[in-house]
């Protein structure tokens, strides 16, 4: 059971993450794939949130959590079905984020066709840096991203390898989803997907924008 103390390590940053799966070709051929012909869209709610100096904390449900380095878009001003065009004018800004995974019951999951919430969506599972704004980033289609464990690179890869495109993303995503000042796009992960294990420190970055460090713990009931 989850006590006072333990929720209040839950950073609560933002508002909902809609997350986009397989937008690197050379990630969905790694993990034996299709590579999708549409967007592949699911959610993890505000409690995924850690921010650094909290902890990403291992689910007692999985032996198998891998991390995922991801470029955020973080939406500035909302609206309902976005033209491409206009499409980057609701950006504010972006977040390097991790979008944790456990690998074991994601594959549990695609085998029964159930949706993908318990391998995703749990606390901690969206460590983020903290807000990027625009400027900093000023063509997001032609970043570096890199993440080690424990000092050893595990991936790096550039946004320029995106099937979908952030304008397109978010219009496509705002066809059916209102999309609200805060909400956070988490654009899909390059290759080089692996397992972490408790005591594991992950390094990420943006080349020449920020870095970030998550220590990974065991829940403790
Ligand atoms: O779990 C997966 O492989 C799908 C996903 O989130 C991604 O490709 O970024």
């Amino acid at each position: 059971m989850a006590t006072a103390r333990n929720i209040s390590r839950f950073w609560e940053w933002g508002r909902k993450i809609i997350c986009v799966g397989r937008n690197y070709a050379d990630h969905a051929k790694e993990l034996k794939n299709a590579v999708p012909t549409e967007p592949i869209l699911f959610l993890k709610p505000p409690s995924a949130y850690v921010k650094e100096g909290s902890p990403i904390l291992v689910p007692l449900y999985t032996s198998d959590l891998h991390h995922e380095v991801e470029l955020g878009v973080v939406i500035g001003k909302g609206g309902t079905s976005i033209p491409q065009a206009d499409a980057m004018e609701h950006v504010a800004g972006y977040a390097l984020c991790l979008d944790m995974t456990a690998r074991d019951i994601q594959d549990q999951c695609k085998s029964k066709g159930l949706p993908w919430t318990m391998a995703k969506a749990f606390n901690t599972s969206c460590p983020v840096s903290e807000f990027i704004p625009k400027e900093n980033i000023p063509d997001p289609s032609d970043v570096k991203l890199w993440l080690k464990v424990n000092d050893q690179l595990r991936q790096s890869g550039c946004t320029s390898q995106m099937i979908f495109s952030i304008p397109f993303l978010i219009s496509y995503i705002s066809d059916f989803i209102t999309l609200e000042e805060g909400d956070l796009i988490l654009t899909g992960t390059p290759k080089g997907v692996s397992a972490v294990q408790e005591h594991d420190e992950l390094q990420a970055g943006i080349e020449d924008v920020l870095t970030m460090t998550f220590k990974v713990n065991r829940l403790e009931l």
